[in-house]
């Protein structure tokens, strides 16, 4: 299958730092993509060129086929914050019958998400009642998830959506992003967790603004002689070459 994604030689520069210090990547559309790596790497500025959303100092993000920030992008993307974006006061259900709106899913088109469908993927049909600001933490990060399934995105690009999540909702959240890749859906998840790493069919492990590896766990595993991913990264970070700060 070809690219989701393309990226080539992106920059950014954000305040007095280099976000993002001339990255090269290829997302295969209907892959599972983690973007790992440690705080202040450039996993968000780099999901921030994908949506369009940042300004770039040099080189171009291809989405879908179309530059990144293309209009007609806007509803073959779905996005989901590290903070839910999501209003206390309105239900579960208000909340994603208004995102269905604002985004003109037309309930009655067919292999199109809808609200209902949504919540269900989700697991929260038993709360779509309920007030959003009532709702525990992991609960609520599946309120953004399923506003950004609406309208069946083709690119779906989550940032940290496992922080704070126990275990239990850890492992159901991957199991329903794997179930999203299963219908063809390209899914592009960062993380901090390396043991998040298994559950990716590629990895591109960011530090300091630069692409360190892409990579799959078994293949970081063979190649460092680690028996997990954590230590693995970080004898990949320790023998790598210093990344010279550019200013
Ligand atoms: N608005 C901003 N102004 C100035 N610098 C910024 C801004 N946003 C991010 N940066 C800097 O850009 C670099 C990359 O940040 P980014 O948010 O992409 O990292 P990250 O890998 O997503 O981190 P985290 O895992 O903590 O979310 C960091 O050094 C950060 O301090």
């Amino acid at each position: 299958m070809g690219a989701a994604v393309e990226v080539r030689g992106l920059r950014v520069v954000r305040g007095r730092t280099t976000a993002l210090a001339g990255v090269d990547l290829d997302v295969a559309a209907g892959t599972v993509t983690g973007l790992l790596g440690p705080s202040g790497s450039g996993k968000t500025t780099l999901m921030r060129c994908v949506l369009g959303v940042q300004r770039v100092a040099a080189g171009r993000v291809t989405v879908l086929g179309r530059p990144a920030g293309s209009r007609e992008l806007r509803r073959r993307i779905g996005y989901v914050t590290q903070a839910p974006s999501v209003y206390p006061d309105l239900t579960a259900e208000e909340n994603l019958r208004y995102f269905a709106r604002v985004l003109g899913v037309d309930r009655r088109a067919r292999g199109v998400t809808t609200v209902a469908e949504a919540l269900d993927v989700v697991g929260l049909a038993a709360q779509r009642r309920q007030l959003v600001g009532t709702l525990s933490g992991g609960q609520l990060s599946r309120v953004s998830l399923a506003a950004a399934l609406l309208g069946s995105p083709e690119l779906l690009v989550l940032d940290e959506p496992t922080v704070g999540l126990d275990p239990v909702l850890r492992e159901s959240l991957w199991a329903t992003f794997r179930e999203i890749a299963g219908t063809g859906t390209t899914l592009l998840v960062s993380s901090h967790v390396m043991d998040e790493a298994a559950r990716c069919d590629e990895l591109v492990l960011l530090r300091a603004g630069h692409i360190l590896a892409r990579t799959t766990l078994p293949e970081l595993l063979r190649r460092t002689g680690e028996r997990d991913g954590e230590r693995a990264f970080l004898r990949l970070v320790r023998d790598a070459a210093p990344v010279r700060e550019l200013p």
